[in-house]
C-alpha cells in the first residue's frame, strides 16, 4: 500500500516537473527572450561571415590557438567569429553558408512574431536544401576556388564526377532546378503553351493598333484603353490565322454604340490562375493537451486491442431455396373476388382496389366508394375475416396516411426471410445506425432496420413457438454483423436454459457477466437480481463519468473520450453498449417479483443515455407481467402470434397479434405505428456456425466485468473492529461526507480503489455511524451533514 502511495507522490511530483517544463516553454518570455537570441545571433553571423571573407587568410594560421588569449584574429567577432565562418564557410558550404544567418534571423522574427511554427519549418527545409544545391553548383561552376563552394560542395563534386561525369552533374544541377521551379509555380503544359502564344499575339496586336488608328475616332473615342483590347475588335474583323491556332484565347468583343460615346466592353475568356493568398496561421498559446495528444497518437481507438478481429462473413449463413416471391396470379384474383363480395354483401362498394405482395401476406388496399364510413367496415372486421376464411387476415381501416383501408390476406405460400438476406442489404450494411437490428420484412419486401440505440428497449411477445426465439437471435445476430466486441456488451439471461447457449463461445468478447460469476448466460434467478442491481450501479456509474465529462449521453461521451478529452487516469474509459437480453420474463416476474420488477423499471426508466438497452421477451402478454410501469418505457414493442386479443391489447395496445399466422409474422409498433413484418429466421446452425467463427478468433482475457453487487444479506449487521481500518478511512468519511452520497464506485472513482476495498470501506462507514444502511442500488444515506460534524465526531472517537 505505502509503496503504491509512494509511486503515486513519485509520479504526481513527476507529472509537476513535466508541467512545469511545459508552461516554461510556453511562456511568452521565453518566447520574446529566445526570439531576440536568434536574430541577434543571425545578425553576429552574417557579421563574422562577411568579415571572413577579407580576414580569413590572416586568421587561418590563428584557429587552432582558439584557447590562447594572446593570439590575435583579424575576423571582426574575435576569435569566435572566425572559427564559426571557417566551420560554416571553409570547411561547409562556401558562400551558400550565408543563408544560415539569415534563417536564423529570421526565425528569431518568427519566434518573436509567433508566427506558425510550420512555416519556419518550411523556411528551414528549403533553406538547407538550396544552400547544399547551390554549394554544388557553385563548386561545379567555379572548380578551382574551393574557398566559394566550401569543401562540402568541392568534395560533392569530387565525388559525384567519378560516377557522372561533369555533363551528369550538370544535368543533375539542372533538372533539380527545374522541378524546383515547376512545383513552385504550378507549371504545367498548359500554361506553358498558354504563355507561348501571347508573346505571338502581343505582336499581333502591334498591327492591330495602327489599323484601328488608321480609322482614326476609336483612338480618339478611348485613347488610354489597354493595346490588348483596342486589338480585339480587330481580330473579330479580320480573320487571324495565329488566333485560329490558338484556341484557348476566346476573344469576344461587344461594341455598344450609345448616343454619346462608343463603349468597347471587351470580354476575355481566358484561362485566369488565381493564386490563393496564404492565410494567417495562428498559433494557439494554450495548445490543448487533448489536441496534442490525439496529434501524437491518434484518435483513441476501443477496437484496438482486438484489431485483428474479422467480423462474420455472410457466407456464414444460410440461403433458403424459396426467396422470391412468387405472384400467384391465380390466388390475387380469388382474393379480390372474395373480398369485393364479401363486402358488397355488406353494402361496402369499392372505387378501386390495389394489391402489394409481401413475404407472407398481400396487402389489399381498397378505396372504398365515396360515403363508405371507415368506422363501418373496422367493426365489420371478424365478418370479413369469418367471410374469407383465412387465419391472419388483418384490417387496418384506415392506413395510416394514406386514407385507404388494408386489407392483409396470408399467401398461400409463405417465403422465408433468411438472415442474409436482411443482412446482406444496402440499407443494413451501409447504416449509421448506433446498434441497427434488421428485424425483417415489411409488406412491401422492404427490409426493416431500426436502432436499438434510440429505442431504446424492446418488449417481445409472442405465445409458444411462433417465433420469439428466432427473434432474438435475428436481433443478437444483426449486432454481431455490424458491432466490434470493444462496442458491445451482451446480458445474456435465460431461464429457459437452453435457447442462448450458443452464445457461450462468444463469452470472452462479447459477453459481459458479474466478477464472481462462471457462467455468463444467467441461468439462475438469484443471479439474475444480482445482475440486474450490477447494471443499476453499472448505471449510476456511467452517469457520474458523463456528469464528470459534462456531456449528456454515451454517443458524446465516447466521442469526448476518442479524442483524448478524458483522462483514463481519473476513472474514464470507453464505454461500450450494453445490452441485456432476457429471454424469459414472464418466468422471472412469478419467482422474484418486485426484486426483478424495480430494477427493470430503473433501468428502462433511466439507462437509455448511458447506453444500457434491455431486450426483453415474455411468452405471456398478462398485465401481471408486463406491468404499466415497464409497459411505459417499453415504446417499441414487437408482437408475434398471440393467443387471445386481450394480450394483443396488453402488448401492442390495438389488435391484431391475435390474427397473425404465427412462424416469425409479427408486428412492431414503435409507439404511433404498427407495422407488420416478417421475422428475418436464423436457424440454430447458423448461430452455431457464427459463435464458432467468433469464438475462435483472439479475445479477451475474460469477459466484461460488471460491478460487483453485494446482495442485502452481506450488508446487514456490521460488526467491524475499529482498529482494523482501512487506511484511507478518513480519507474515505471526507469524501463520502462532501458528496453526502454513501456509494461505493463514489470512493472507487475518488480513491481510485477496487470494488472489494471500497465495499469494505463502506461497511465500515456504516459500522461508523457515517453512512446509513444498505438500500439496494440507491446510494446509501449519508448520516453525517458537513466536514465539521466529521471532524467532530472523529475527534470524539479517537478521544474514546
Ligand atoms: N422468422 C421465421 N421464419 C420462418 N419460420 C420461423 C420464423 N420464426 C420461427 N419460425 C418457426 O417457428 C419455430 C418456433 O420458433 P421459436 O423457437 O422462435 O419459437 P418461440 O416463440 O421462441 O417458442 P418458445 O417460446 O417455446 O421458445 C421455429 O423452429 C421455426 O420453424
Amino acid at each position: 500500500m505505502a509503496k503504491k502511495k509512494k509511486t503515486t507522490t513519485k509520479t504526481a511530483s513527476k507529472t509537476k516537473k513535466k508541467n512545469g517544463i511545459v508552461s516554461f516553454f510556453k511562456s511568452k518570455q521565453t518566447h520574446l527572450v529566445f526570439g531576440i537570441f536568434l536574430a541577434l545571433f543571425g545578425i553576429f553571423l552574417l557579421v563574422s561571415f562577411l568579415s571572413f571573407f577579407n580576414t580569413w587568410k590572416a586568421d587561418q594560421s590563428q584557429l587552432h590557438l582558439f584557447s590562447d588569449r594572446l593570439a590575435e584574429t583579424k575576423n571582426l567577432l574575435g576569435k569566435i567569429g572566425a572559427n564559426i565562418s571557417h566551420f560554416f564557410i571553409y570547411k561547409g558550404f562556401g558562400i551558400s553558408a550565408f543563408i544560415i544567418p539569415f534563417l536564423m534571423f529570421f526565425s528569431g522574427l518568427y519566434i518573436l512574431f509567433n508566427i506558425s511554427f510550420k512555416a519556419m519549418r518550411t523556411a528551414w527545409f528549403w533553406g538547407v536544401v538550396f544552400m547544399i544545391w547551390l554549394s554544388v553548383a557553385v563548386g561545379f561552376f567555379f572548380p578551382k576556388k574551393a574557398l566559394l563552394s566550401g569543401v562540402i560542395g568541392f568534395e560533392l563534386n569530387d565525388y559525384l564526377i567519378d560516377f557522372i561525369g561533369k555533363i551528369g552533374i550538370f544535368l543533375i544541377l539542372l533538372f533539380t532546378a527545374l522541378a524546383y521551379v515547376i512545383s513552385k509555380f504550378k507549371v504545367t503544359p498548359e500554361s506553358l503553351k498558354a504563355n507561348l502564344p501571347k508573346r505571338i499575339t502581343k505582336n499581333s496586336k502591334s498591327v492591330g493598333i495602327d489599323d484601328i488608328t488608321d480609322e482614326g475616332y476609336i483612338a480618339e473615342t478611348i485613347p488610354e484603353k489597354p493595346l490588348s483590347e483596342l486589338e480585339l475588335k480587330v481580330t473579330t474583323k479580320k480573320a487571324d490565322p495565329v488566333q485560329k491556332q490558338e484556341p484557348k484565347i476566346v476573344v469576344k468583343e461587344e461594341v455598344k454604340v450609345t448616343p454619346n460615346k462608343l463603349e468597347v466592353t471587351p470580354t476575355v475568356h481566358e484561362e485566369v490562375k488565381i493564386e490563393v493568398e496564404k492565410t494567417f496561421e495562428e498559433d494557439h498559446l494554450v495548445e490543448s493537451l487533448s489536441n496534442k495528444l490525439v496529434d501524437d497518437f491518434g484518435e483513441f481507438d476501443p477496437t484496438l486491442e482486438l484489431s485483428e478481429f474479422k467480423f462474420p462473413s455472410l457466407d456464414l449463413l444460410k440461403d433458403y431455396g424459396n426467396e422470391n416471391i412468387t405472384i400467384d396470379q391465380e390466388e390475387l384474383e380469388a382474393n379480390k373476388d372474395k373480398i369485393v363480395e364479401t363486402l358488397n354483401n355488406y353494402k361496402i362498394g369499392i372505387a378501386n382496389i390495389k394489391a402489394t405482395i409481401g413475404p407472407t401476406v398481400t396487402l389489399y388496399e381498397i378505396v372504398p366508394e365515396a360515403g363508405v364510413r371507415i368506422s363501418k367496415i373496422k367493426n365489420l372486421e371478424d365478418d370479413i375475416a369469418l367471410s374469407l376464411a383465412a387465419l391472419g387476415i388483418r384490417i387496418v381501416a384506415p392506413i395510416p396516411g394514406k386514407g385507404t383501408i388494408g386489407i392483409e390476406v396470408p399467401n398461400k405460400n409463405s417465403t422465408i426471410v433468411s438472415m442474409k438476406s436482411v443482412l446482406s442489404t444496402q440499407k443494413f450494411q451501409t447504416s449509421k445506425m448506433e446498434l441497427p437490428l434488421a428485424l425483417g420484412k415489411t409488406i412491401s419486401n422492404e427490409t426493416f432496420v431500426i436502432d436499438l440505440a434510440k429505442m431504446p428497449h424492446l418488449l417481445m411477445a409472442g405465445a409458444t413457438g411462433q417465433g420469439k426465439s428466432v427473434g432474438l437471435n435475428a436481433v443478437l445476430t444483426s449486432l454481431l454483423y455490424k458491432k466490434h466486441p470493444a462496442e458491445v456488451k451482451f446480458v445474456l439471461v435465460d431461464p429457459k436454459k437452453v435457447e442462448l447457449t450458443l452464445f457461450n463461445k462468444i463469452e470472452r468478447h462479447y459477453l459481459a457477466k458479474l466478477p464472481d460469476s462462471e457462467d455468463a448466460i444467467i441461468t439462475d434467478t438469484t443471479k439474475v437480481i444480482h445482475t440486474l442491481n450490477s447494471l443499476c450501479i453499472e448505471m449510476d456509474n456511467r452517469y457520474d463519468m458523463l456528469k464528470d465529462a459534462y456531456v449528456r449521453n454515451i454517443k458524446e461521451y465516447n466521442v469526448k473520450f476518442k479524442t483524448r478529452k478524458l483522462n483514463p487516469e481519473n476513472g474514464h474509459a470507453f464505454l461500450p453498449y450494453i445490452v441485456l437480453v432476457i429471454d424469459e420474463f414472464a418466468d422471472l416476474i412469478m419467482t422474484a417479483g418486485k426484486e426483478v420488477e424495480t430494477p427493470i423499471a430503473r433501468l428502462a426508466q433511466l439507462a437509455r443515455a448511458v447506453g444500457i438497452h434491455l431486450i426483453v421477451a415474455t411468452q405471456r402478454p398478462s398485465v401481471n407481467v408486463i406491468t404499466g410501469i415497464i409497459k411505459a418505457n417499453f415504446p417499441v414493442r414487437v408482437a408475434f402470434r398471440v393467443t387471445s386479443k386481450i394480450d394483443s391489447r396488453t402488448i401492442l395496445d390495438a389488435q391484431g397479434a391475435d390474427q397473425l399466422i404465427g412462424k416469425g409474422d409479427m408486428l412492431i409498433s414503435t409507439g404511433n405505428e404498427v407495422t407488420r413484418l416478417q421475422c428475418a429466421f436464423v436457424d440454430t446452425p447458423e448461430v452455431d456456425r457464427i459463435t464458432d467463427f467468433i469464438g475462435s478468433q483472439r479475445a479477451y482475457a475474460s469477459a466484461h466485468l460488471l460491478p460487483e453487487y453485494i446482495g442485502e444479506e452481506s450488508g446487514t449487521g456490521i460488526d467491524i473492529d475499529m482498529s482494523d481500518r482501512d487506511e484511507l478511512f478518513e480519507d474515505a468519511c471526507h469524501v463520502i461526507v462532501n458528496a453526502q452520497q454513501g456509494s461505493a464506485s463514489l470512493l472507487q472513482r475518488k480513491l481510485k480503489l477496487g470494488y472489494n476495498r471500497a465495499g469494505r470501506i463502506i461497511d465500515q462507514l456504516e459500522a461508523a455511524g457515517i453512512v446509513g444502511k444498505f438500500e439496494g442500488s440507491k446510494a446509501r444515506q449519508v448520516l453525517v451533514a458537513d466536514i465539521l460534524a466529521l471532524e467532530q465526531l472523529l475527534k470524539d472517537e479517537k478521544g474514546l
